[in-house]
């Protein structure tokens, strides 16, 4: 197992080129957010526009629109349930993230549905939170997108049918096969499955154990993803940066709350870019 530590990151988040615009910077599409969870959907986003993507779009219940706009004017929005612009949203992007809050209802589990058999295989597409549930109790066909889940232990129980004490890196290696997707698996020195190796991060501290903390990690793989042309170095470098920062906030904080987070990933990626593309 590899270990991923600061001096492995250092230098893999490109330098932007003068001569470039927003188009250069991916498209991402976060889905999720009920009645009851915008709070949810509204930190993945918030991460995923302070991360850098170049534009960025909500599809959520329309009760979380005025929150949005107030919060995050960055972002577009657009109702989840408006079939017609969904889908042309889906088309339109680089990047799909969906489950932070999005509820476990029929109707959530047919828009999964659409989303998974209409992405195509240059987009990418996380998979976090109900989204991972859903699809443990309804397996669906595979997407052609590049594919990341992002569960915690509980989670990944349900997706794997492991059980937490029978989560060891040999089976989860298995299930990664078997899911021909990445596994970010979510926990204290969280691991991330690649099909060719193991990576265990060694940033983070139980000051994350917090409500949202998996959605901002969600949204920041969204706009990592949507921005860095190596996938894996994407995902590694949002997995410890997320990381990173709490740690450097815990230094004098107990907790590290989600937006507090998100507020610094801007000044934490610029201590980590390089004119020099590393290939890990
Ligand atoms: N502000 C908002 O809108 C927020 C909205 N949210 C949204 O809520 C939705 C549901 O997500 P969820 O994770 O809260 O619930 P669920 O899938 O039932 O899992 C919890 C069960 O798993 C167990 N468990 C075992 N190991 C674990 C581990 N390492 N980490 C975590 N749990 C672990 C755990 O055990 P227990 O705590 O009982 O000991 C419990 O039995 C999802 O869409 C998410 O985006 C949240 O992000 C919060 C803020
Ligand atoms: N004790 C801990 N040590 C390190 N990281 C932790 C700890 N507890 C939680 N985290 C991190 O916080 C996040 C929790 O994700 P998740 O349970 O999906 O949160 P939520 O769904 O509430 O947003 C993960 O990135 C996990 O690695
Ligand atoms: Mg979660």
């Amino acid at each position: 197992m590899h270990l991923l530590e600061k001096k492995i990151v250092q230098g893999l988040l490109p330098k932007r080129q003068a001569y470039s615009h927003k188009g250069d910077y991916g498209r991402v599409l976060l889905i999720g957010g009920n009645e009851q969870m915008g709070g949810a959907i509204i930190l993945a986003a918030s991460a995923t526009v302070a991360s850098g993507a170049g534009l960025v779009t909500v599809a959520t219940h329309s009760c979380n629109h005025a929150a949005l706009h107030a919060r995050l004017p960055e972002a577009m929005v657009l109702d989840i349930k408006d079939q017609a612009q969904l889908m042309a949203a889906l088309q339109a992007t680089d990047v799909v993230v969906v489950g932070p809050g999005l509820g476990r209802t029929g109707a959530d589990l047919l828009l999964l549905s659409t989303i998974c058999s209409s992405l195509t295989a240059e987009q990418s597409l996380i998979i976090d939170g109900d989204a991972i549930t859903l699809l443990a109790e309804n397996p669906l066909p595979q997407s052609k997108a590049f594919t990341v889940y992002t569960p915690h232990e509980k989670e990944w129980e349900r997706l794997s049918g492991l059980p937490i004490d029978k989560q060891t890196v040999k089976n989860n290696q298995a299930s990664q096969e078997q899911l021909n997707s990445v596994i970010v698996l979510k926990k204290h020195l969280t691991e991330i499955y690649f099909p060719q190796d193991v990576w265990q991060n060694q940033s983070g501290t139980a000051a994350m154990a917090t409500g949202g903390m998996g959605d901002t990690l969600a949204g920041m793989l969204g706009g990592f993803l949507a921005q860095m042309h190596n996938k894996k170095s994407a995902i590694l470098a949002a997995v410890f940066l997320h990381s990173h920062i709490s740690d450097l906030i815990a230094e004098t904080s107990y907790v590290t709350l989600p937006s507090e987070i998100i507020k610094r990933i801007p000044k934490a990626m610029k201590e980590f870019e390089s004119t020099l593309e590393v290939v890990l």
